[in-house]
């Protein structure tokens, strides 16, 4: 139907938005803490600490699989990994200093793709 093919049309925006939002994260100095998994040989108590592992290489690989039903879905992956740097780092530490930034980078960007109505 008309509203059906309207709504796939959005469902594309916003999955190419939510693309763009990754590529720019990635491309973020402060980046750094989480283009891959954290190091759980590094970090030995991470598993036990971190319920839910999440990084960006992640959200990408879920973005080009499909794997996300919505742009929501894909937004709580993204809180997800921030939050989880704030359990297992201090604030004033550089990884969770680094978090911190690039959360508001984030949360920055959604705003401006999707604005609150
Ligand atoms: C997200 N996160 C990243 C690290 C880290 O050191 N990543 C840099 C790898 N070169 C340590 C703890 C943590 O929560």
């Amino acid at each position: 139907s008309k509203k059906e093919r309207a709504n796939k049309k959005k469902e594309q925006r916003d999955l190419q938005a939510c693309k763009s939002i990754v590529q720019e994260l990635e491309g973020h100095e402060d980046a750094w803490p989480f283009l891959l998994p954290v190091n759980t040989r590094q970090f030995p108590t991470y598993k036990k600490i971190i319920k839910k592992p999440m990084d960006l290489s992640v959200i990408k690989k879920k973005l080009e699989d499909n794997l996300y039903k919505s742009r929501e879905d894909y937004c709580e992956d993204l809180r997800l990994m921030f939050n989880n740097c704030e359990t297992f780092n201090e604030d004033d530490s550089p990884v969770g200093k680094a978090g911190h930034n690039l959360r508001s980078f984030f949360e920055t960007k959604w705003n401006e793709h999707f604005p609150p109505t």
